[in-house]
Formats: structure tokens, C-alpha cells, sequence
């Protein structure tokens, strides 16, 4: 939905039928989100354009960080201010940082010790000790302001994203509380998109293509993905209503209820509330007994024997914990929102570097793998359940988008180096070769043309031609050996943190090397590294003649030099300095890998 015009807003004077709307923000690492993100983005969250009583926000933090929580406290009294000044000047982006983007940021994580201790001493989780991740800590929030507010809606947002359009919130409500949209309609989700962007997006993450054309394509199918921030939705439906129930209201016991949702009488009957309707007002409750309760149901034991992360609440089982609610919500048979309001409604930080966007990518992967090969596979939805055979068909583009196709992308470009060593082909040659070449040209072709319609570089069309080959063979090449792993029972998968550098001034995303890629010793670049160096022997090879003059076809060679193409960030990085340097024990590993891949392939020929 297209809601760029402000008329359908409700206007101030409704302002007392707007229902109240619960904030959720996650953040988990001090180190990689330092206090200064979570605090923007919740100062920009409380200064919405909204009845301030009607809204409260939560905060979660699974690194149980003394900083973020201070700063937390200094943003509540700085909130004082904040919000009156940004609604009286009606200031559009409310997060301070990027409103003062010119001056250099103050930061406000300056730790006392008295804090540090009385923060040691509560218990609320030990760092380092994780839960089911984020979708653990949503659960938390979800009973928390359960018990304190109650909001039929939850807006939810990554700690890294602010607020850019101060209606958002009315945006969305628009949707939500629409007649129809109130029976079908569970989430309303805005995109995912990025402030301080690096030109041409050099690192292939800004999303742009995927947002205009598979978002939106998607917002005519079912909805659009839960994309695990930037999203409004409906208490209820967390709690697992169907739109069949909504009709007809909650029908479970209070036996039924308790076995859900855990043995807390509080929760049972905020839960049974939330199935009413009925929110709570700061005059009901006595948050000295409240905070008890709560943190009481905070802690993940509570969990136990109950239908968290199960039937109710995020499930759990993904490090994709917002692809999997989704995809369970959408199984209920409930549609999703697309809402694209201008200006844009939330913006947060790309990742940059080589080893912060890889790891995300790999999470990705692991994640979405993790779905394939569970009871929660797309395909089971559209056999069993009321998941739209277009919309299994979205969901199993973004699994094989990111997991599947890396086991293919690997193959090939092992198959390709078999047979030029052998002299063997895989392509057609003659006239079948024009096939390939055709079904090349007119795929990049057509690319092209995405790029280009969408106002975007060829430049920018050229990075994510080459990111998506080297996420893929990277990433989610090692995804798929994480998800080996588990299932053989050798080892868990875990949810790496994306690490959120504070946005970057123009003056330094101007510089050249701000956009180049860089390297550690994370194996997730070894399969990049061995094929390129592949490449590069066997064309040496070739170009030698060290090897009789080809039998295989010149499309190979040609698919060759474009693998070579492709990975010019790994090429540089065998001669560069510093973090632009692959380093030397992964390029060690490759010269094995490589010799015994060659080895292999001229058994073959000799057998
Ligand atoms: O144990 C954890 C791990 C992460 N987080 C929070 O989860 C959010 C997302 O983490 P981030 O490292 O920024 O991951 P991204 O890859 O940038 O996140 C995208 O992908 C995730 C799924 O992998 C979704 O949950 C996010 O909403 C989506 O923005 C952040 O606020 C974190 O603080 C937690 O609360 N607990
Ligand atoms: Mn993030």
C-alpha cells in the first residue's frame, strides 16, 4: 500500500481513539552496537508523532551492557527535552545523531561504577549466556509489556534503526485498523532501508532492487516477509490467533491458556486481556509489584514446558527468526502489509568491510537453511496449511536466493576447472553454445534494466553482480557446511552480531577505500580465495601451454576469466597491505585446497 498521502491519516482530534502501540528495541553487544545507536533509535521512537501516553517502550539487551543501560537512563532525561523540541519545531528525522550529523557526536556511554554494580547485582540475563537470540528477547518484551501496558500493537525495531517519518505509527494503522484489513491484515511492515550509504553500493547489502521489485511484487501475493524490524504488529497474532479465531474470538481454557503460556497467573490474564482488547492504563498498575512479576517471567527458564518460541510468541529454531514468525503467521492464513509512506519510514546503518558483511550473509543463509530442513519448510505450508502456493514459492525463492544456490554456484565452478584441466567440456559447443551465451547476455541484460529503471548506477548494477557470486560461494557455501554440522549433531549454529560502525560522515564515505573490501582470518573467505586461485592456474596454464592446446570450449575459458572478474576484491587482496590483505594462512590453506583439486582432476584423466 502506497500511503504517501497524508489525508487517510487519523487526525489529531481522533487522537483519543488511537489505541496505545508497545516500542520494542533489541540490541545485544556494547562492543559491536555501541549505546549510542540504541539510544538514537529509541529517542527517535519516543519523539513519534503519536499520543505520547499512548505509547511505551522497551528495550531489550542480551549483552546486559552497563553502558547501554546508563545510557539508556540519560536518553530518558534527555528524552524531556528531545521530544517537546522535535514536536514544536516538527523536526522530521528524531534521532539526535543524525539530526546534528554535522557536529561530532557526544558520546554518552561514560559508566559510573555504582551503576556497573547495581546492575551486576540484578538478575533480569548473564552475558554471553544466549536464548533463542533475538527471538528470545522478543519473547521477553512481548510478556513484559504484557503485564505493564498491554498494547494491542508492537512496533518493533532493530537497535540501529531510527525513525525517519515521524507518522509512521499512523502509517500503519491506517492498515491495521482498517475493517478488512483488521480481519486479515497481521503485520504492516515498512522496507529495510539505509541512511550514510556508501556510493554504488560497493558491498552488494543496500538492498534497493530486492525492496522495489521482490517486496513489492510480493506486497500482491500474500504480503510482504516479516523482516524482523520496522514492522507494527498485532499482540494477538503473536499470540497465536488465526483470522478464523478472530471472528469468533479466543476459545481456550484457562487451562489451555496456562499450558501455553506459562504458570504465571499475571500473564495468563494480561494474555486473556489482550485476547479482550482490554490495555492498561500507568493508573492500573503497580509497577512495584509489576516490576517483581516481571522479572520473574523475564527469565528464560520461564519458558519451560510452555509454548514460547512453539505455538506462541517469535519461534524459535531459526537464526532468521523474523523469516520463520513470518512464514508462520502467513501459514495461519493472515496476510501482511507493505507500507511505503514519504518520506521514507525508518533508516539504519549497511554494514560495510568484507568480514561484517559476510557474516551477515552467512547468518542469512544458516538461517534460511534452518527452515528448509525443518518441520517449517514452505512446502509442507502450502501442502498443509493456508500458506498461497505463490507466496511458498516467495519463500523458497529467498532460501535458495541465499542457502540452495551456493551448493550449485560451488559445483560449477568446480566442474568448469575439472574440465578445462582435462580438456573436457560441460557447455555445448558449435551452435549449442549460443544458447549459454544467450541466456547470459539476456540475463544481464535485463539486470541492467532493473538497475537503471530504479535510478541506480551500472556501477552499482556491477558490485551486486559480483557480491551475490562471492556471498554466495562464501557465505552461503559455509552456511551450508554450519547447517552439516548440526544436523550431524558436531556443532550449533549461533547468531553473529552484524557490527554497527557509527555512521559515517560524508568527508569519509567520499573515500575511495571506505568502499574496498577487507579481509580477516575468518574461514568463511577460504572457498573464495581456492576458487579464485584455481582460476588463476588454470588460465596460467593455459597461457603457457603447458597444457595441450584445448579440447574444452572457449565458453569455458570464458566462464573462467568472468569468475576471475567477479572476485577482483579477492585478486587485489593477494598483493595489498593491512585489512585489505587476504591473509597468509588463508592463502596457505587455498594453495592446498587448489593442488589437491588439480591432483584429483588429472587422476581422472591418467585413470
Ligand atoms: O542474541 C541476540 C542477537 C541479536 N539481537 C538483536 O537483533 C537485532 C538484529 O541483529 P543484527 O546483528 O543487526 O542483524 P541484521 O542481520 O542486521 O538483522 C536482520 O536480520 C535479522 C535476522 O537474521 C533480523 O532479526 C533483523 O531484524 C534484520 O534487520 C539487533 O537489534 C540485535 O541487538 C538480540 O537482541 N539478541
Ligand atoms: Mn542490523
Amino acid at each position: 500500500m502506497d500511503s504517501s498521502s497524508n489525508q487517510n491519516l487519523p487526525r489529531s482530534s481522533l487522537a483519543k481513539e488511537l489505541p496505545p502501540v508497545d516500542l520494542f528495541v533489541t540490541t545485544a553487544d556494547p562492543e559491536l552496537e555501541p549505546p549510542i545507536i540504541p539510544v538514537n533509535t529509541v529517542l527517535s521512537l519516543l519523539a513519534l508523532d503519536y499520543p505520547t501516553h499512548k505509547l511505551a517502550c522497551y528495550v531489550s539487551d542480551d549483552g546486559c551492557s552497563p553502558h547501554t543501560f546508563y545510557a539508556l537512563q540519560e536518553a530518558s532525561k534527555f528524552a524531556k527535552f528531545w521530544v517537546p523540541f522535535c514536536k514544536k519545531y516538527d523536526v522530521q528525522v528524531r534521532a539526535p545523531l543524525r539530526y546534528f550529523s554535522d557536529k561530532p557526536a557526544v558520546s554518552m556511554a561514560n559508566e559510573t561504577s555504582e551503576f556497573k554494580q547495581e546492575w551486576l547485582q540484578m538478575k533480569e540475563k548473564r552475558p554471553k549466556q544466549s536464548h533463542h537470540f533475538k527471538a528470545g528477547a522478543m519473547n521477553v518484551l512481548t510478556r513484559v509489556s504484557g503485564l505493564i501496558t498491554n498494547a494491542p500493537f508492537m512496533l518493533n525495531v532493530d537497535c540501529d534503526m531510527i525513525v525517519n517519518n515521524p507518522k509512521v505509527v499512523l502509517h500503519a494503522l491506517c492498515i491495521l485498523l482498517d475493517s478488512k484489513g483488521e480481519k486479515e491484515v497481521a503485520f504492516a511492515q515498512f522496507p529495510q532501508q539505509f541512511y550514510a550509504t556508501l556510493k554504488d553500493d560497493p558491498f552488494g547489502n543496500q538492498m534497493a532492487i530486492f525492496i522495489k521489485y521482490l517486496t513489492a511484487g510480493m506486497a500482491g501475493l500474500q504480503g510482504p516477509f516479516y523482516s524482523g524490524t520496522n514492522c507494527l504488529n498485532r499482540r494477538k497474532v503473536i499470540y497465536g490467533l488465526s483470522p478464523d479465531s478472530m471472528e469468533n474470538g479466543n476459545s481456550l481454557s484457562e487451562e489451555e491458556l496456562e499450558q501455553k503460556f506459562g504458570d504465571s497467573k499475571e500473564i495468563v490474564k494480561t494474555v486473556a486481556h489482550a485476547f479482550e482488547g482490554k490495555t492498561y492504563l500507568p493508573s492500573d498498575v503497580n509497577i512495584s509489584i509489576v516490576v517483581d512479576i516481571a522479572t520473574q517471567v523475564a527469565s528464560c527458564g520461564y519458558e519451560h514446558g510452555t509454548g514460547w518460541g512453539k505455538q506462541v510468541g517469535w519461534i524459535y529454531g531459526s537464526i532468521t527468526e523474523d523469516k520463520l514468525l513470518g512464514l508462520t503467521i502467513h501459514e495461519k492464513g493472515w496476510r501482511s502489509e507493505l507500507c511505503t509512506p514519504n518520506p521514507i519510514a525508518f533508516t539504519g546503518i549497511a554494514p560495510g568491510g568484507g568480514p561484517t558483511a559476510m557474516a551477515q550473509q552467512k547468518r542469512w543463509a544458516i538461517g534460511l537453511l534452518e527452515i528448509f530442513f525443518s518441520k517449517h519448510c514452505p512446502l509442507f505450508g502450502t501442502m498443509f496449511h493456508k500458506l498461497t502456493l505463490r507466496q511458498c514459492l516467495a519463500y523458497m525463492w529467498i532460501i535458495n536466493y541465499w542457502g540452495l544456490k551456493s551448493i550449485f554456484e560451488v559445483s560449477y565452478a568446480c566442474l568448469l576447472s575439472h574440465c578445462i584441466i582435462t580438456n573436457s567440456n560441460f557447455l555445448p559447443k558449435d551452435l549449442g553454445m549460443c544458447i549459454a551465451i544467450a541466456f547470459f547476455t539476456v540475463y544481464k541484460i535485463y539486470t541492467i534494466s532493473e538497475y537503471l529503471a530504479a535510478g541506480l548506477s551500472f556501477r552499482a548494477w556491477w558490485n551486486n553482480q559480483r557480491m551475490s557470486r562471492i556471498a554466495s560461494m562464501n557465505a552461503g557455501f559455509c552456511a551450508f557446511i554450519c547447517i552439516l554440522l548440526k544436523m550431524l549433531r558436531i556443532s550449533d549454529t549461533i547468531f553473529d552480531i552484524t557490527k554497527k560502525d557509527v555512521p559515517l560522515t560524508d568527508d569519509v564515505r567520499d573515500d575511495k577505500d571506505a568502499g574496498r573490501f577487507t579481509f580477516d582470518e575468518s574461514l568463511v573467505f577460504l572457498p573464495g580465495t581456492t576458487i579464485l586461485l584455481l582460476q588463476l592456474s588454470i588460465l596460467f596454464m593455459k597461457l603457457l601451454r603447458l597444457h595441450p592446446l584445448s579440447e574444452c570450449g572457449v565458453v569455458e575459458i570464458f566462464c573462467s576469466i568472468y569468475l576471475v572478474i567477479c572476485y577482483w576484491p579477492f585478486f587485489r587482496g593477494l598483493f595489498e597491505k593491512g585489512k585489505y590483505r587476504i591473509p597468509f594462512s588463508l592463502i596457505y590453506k587455498s594453495i592446498i585446497l587448489t593442488c589437491f583439486f588439480v591432483h584429483l582432476c588429472k587422476g581422472t584423466i591418467d585413470g
